[in-house]
């Protein structure tokens, strides 16, 4: 099985070559992310490396006035102390400034990064094709966009930051207590095995209980989105109680993850105090000796115990670090891997031009698959003249909306062509594809905003009575007017809810304002009751008049409308003709409309 793309995600064991490969993956994008920040990176990378040496002189300032600054002072010699006083003073000025420039520095760049990234995952998921969203689930979109953003803010925020200011710290405080007392530096060098242990133990098993945190509340999050996108099915079948257990029952697991981190770093922490503790406590046994002996000052003998003291401050922060960058490059994992995945309908290389459509549509010896096993469409040959009006009917599971999909290239064939004029959709620009050919679906989707902003979706610089003329042509303007604000009234506020017919009627006007030369309408008149149905059956002789269109209905009281009436099985077109001869004949559209006459009475 293949890691490309976001077939990874599903998997958990990885072989080296695959690891390799998502890690490659992670690593360009992380790389294309900070290239255009390059410049800063290195300014601030330099600012912090001065500013922990700045710091770092501390201790060995403090030293050099106790040793000698003071026996100087003692002496009448106040210079030597004041000027320790002056650079330990300068030094700590310069290392604030630094570390305050250093911070606004490293946020410019995190910010320039996320949004960066926040764009492109979503200008590249909204280019993605309706395969890939109709197999990968909201909840999972919701947390690419989400979740996973904010831990590689976490990361970039606080995390590279402890890691790289913890590391020089550490670096400069080591090298600073070995040129200042090598004996000291070899105490301190007894300290590092226990730590390097205690470390990697705290390492391996937080390796997993973080991995198995961010799986507990990626459930979580999946399971919410989608128990609230399904709302209406758990009312209808009261599966609330059930949903409180299961959720219930993650919450437990995240909880149960969350304690055994909490209980690692019980163990971690302390550890980390008392190897500290008791390296300061030898470096001041060791040490304390030598002041007695002469062979070291009293001012040197505070230096080491200072640096000694602080070498193990950033140890813990650093352990953090591990967290969030556990977090952070599994997030970029799986967003680099949604990155990766290519529109399953791409755009053309060479696109040619349609400006005026007229609307003729084939299909050429097409086949079509969801899934390589599974033909959908085994053999399709068809031809509709520009103008002409389809109904389309057929069992449910015939492939209706599928050869709907394939017109307006929401998908591909698997072999075959669709052609628009002559012209394969393939290889049509995309903005005259979605000029010449629009679906309305029985969802009607309507977006945040106003009603004359839903509608002009379809022209967007239309014109306000435009709008209204699209409305009224479809039989809408009069619930529209009755709104609370008309045009204006917000769909998705309170009081401006408007019911499943009407969605439906805005987004027909939607379509007729966009004027398309083809007009693929799939249940998309199912919602309305039947004095609306004749309405905008009524408009849809106007809307049709001069476009070729191919209606898919349940409802056969839209045939009546239809020059041509199509009956598809199991992927195939059964019976073609016009709805009179259909209807005379002795088929199985003659037997269907019969049975639809009857249930009429
Ligand atoms: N995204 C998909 N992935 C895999 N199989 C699919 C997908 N969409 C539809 N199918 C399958 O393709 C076949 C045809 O489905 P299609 O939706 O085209 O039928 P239809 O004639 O429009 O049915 P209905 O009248 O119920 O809408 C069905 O067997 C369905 O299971």
């Amino acid at each position: 099985m293949t890691v490309s793309g976001v077939k990874g995600e599903e998997r958990h064991n990885f072989t080296k070559a695959e690891s390799k490969q998502i890690r490659a993956r992670s690593l360009r994008l992380l790389g294309s992310l900070l290239l255009p920040v390059r410049a800063k990176v290195v300014l601030a990378m330099l600012m912090v490396v001065v500013s922990t040496a700045a710091q770092v002189s501390g201790p060995a300032l403090i030293a050099f006035g106790i040793d000698r600054g003071l026996p100087a002072l003692l002496e009448q010699d106040w210079l030597p102390l004041a000027a320790t006083g002056g650079v330990y003073l300068v030094a700590g000025v310069l290392g604030a400034l630094l570390i305050a420039w250093y911070t606004v520095l490293s946020a410019r760049i995190s910010q320039a990064v996320l949004i960066d990234l926040r764009k492109r995952v979503f200008l590249h998921t909204q280019k993605l094709s309706l395969e890939f969203h109709e197999s990968y689930t909201s909840g999972r979109i919701i947390s690419r966009q989400t979740s996973d953003l904010d831990a590689i803010r976490e990361l970039l925020d606080s995390g590279i930051n402890q890691l790289v200011q913890g590391i020089l710290y550490m670096s400069f405080t080591a090298i600073a207590l070995v040129l200042l007392d090598g004996t000291s530096g070899l105490v301190l060098l007894g300290a590092v095995l226990p730590l390097v242990i205690l470390t990697r133990w705290f390492q391996v098993r937080s390796q997993s209980l973080f991995r198995q945190s961010r799986v507990a509340s990626a459930s979580l999050i999946v399971r919410f989105v989608e128990t609230m996108t399904g709302i209406r099915a758990v009312k209808a079948f009261r599966t609330e109680k059930h949903n409180e257990t299961v959720f219930g029952k993650l919450v437990e697991s995240y909880r149960m993850v969350n304690a055994r981190v909490i209980q690692l770093f019980g163990v971690f922490d302390p550890g980390l105090v008392l190897i500290g503790n008791v390296t300061v406590a030898a470096v001041l046994l060791v040490n304390g000796f030598r002041v007695a002996d002469g062979q070291l000052a009293i001012g040197a003998l505070l230096a080491t115990l200072l640096y000694t003291r602080r070498f193990f401050d950033p140890m813990e922060e650093m352990a953090m670090f591990y967290n969030s960058y556990q977090s952070a490059a599994a997030a970029l994992e799986k967003i680099s891997g949604v990155l990766e995945e290519r529109p399953g309908v791409p755009d053309p290389v060479a696109p040619v031009d349609l400006w005026e459509a007229h609307g003729r549509v084939r299909f050429d010896n097409v086949q079509f698959a969801y899934q390589a096993d599974r033909e959908i469409l085994p053999h399709f040959d068809l031809d509709i003249p520009a103008g002409q009006t389809i109904a389309l009917v057929g069992s449910t599971g015939a492939g209706k909306s599928t050869l709907a999909k394939l017109m307006s290239r929401f998908y591909d064939p698997t072999d075959g062509q669709v052609r628009l004029d002559d012209v394969d959709l393939r290889d049509l620009h995309p903005k005259d594809l979605r000029r010449a050919i629009v679906m309305v679906t029985q969802e009607a989707y309507l977006f945040s905003g106003s009603v004359a902003e839903n509608i002009a979706i379809g022209k967007p610089d239309a014109s306000a009575q435009q709008i209204c003329a699209a409305a009224a042509a479809v039989g809408a303007h009069e619930f529209i007017e009755n709104l609370p604000n008309g045009y204006d009234t917000d769909v998705n506020k309170r009081g401006g809810r408007v019911s499943a017919g009407q969605r439906q009627l805005i987004s027909f006007a939607r379509a007729f304002l966009a004027n398309p030369a083809v007009l693929i309408l799939d249940e998309a008149t199912s919602s309305l009751d039947i004095p609306s149905e004749r309405l905008v059956q009524e408009a849809l002789q106007t809307l049709l008049a001069d476009r070729t269109a191919v209606i898919i209905a349940h409802r056969l009281s839209t045939v009546a409308i239809a020059d041509r009436v199509l009956v598809m099985e199991h992927g195939r077109i059964v019976e073609d003709g016009t709805p009179n001869d259909l209807i005379s004949g002795t088929g199985r559209f003659a037997t269907m409309h019969a049975a639809w006459r009857e249930s009429l009475v």
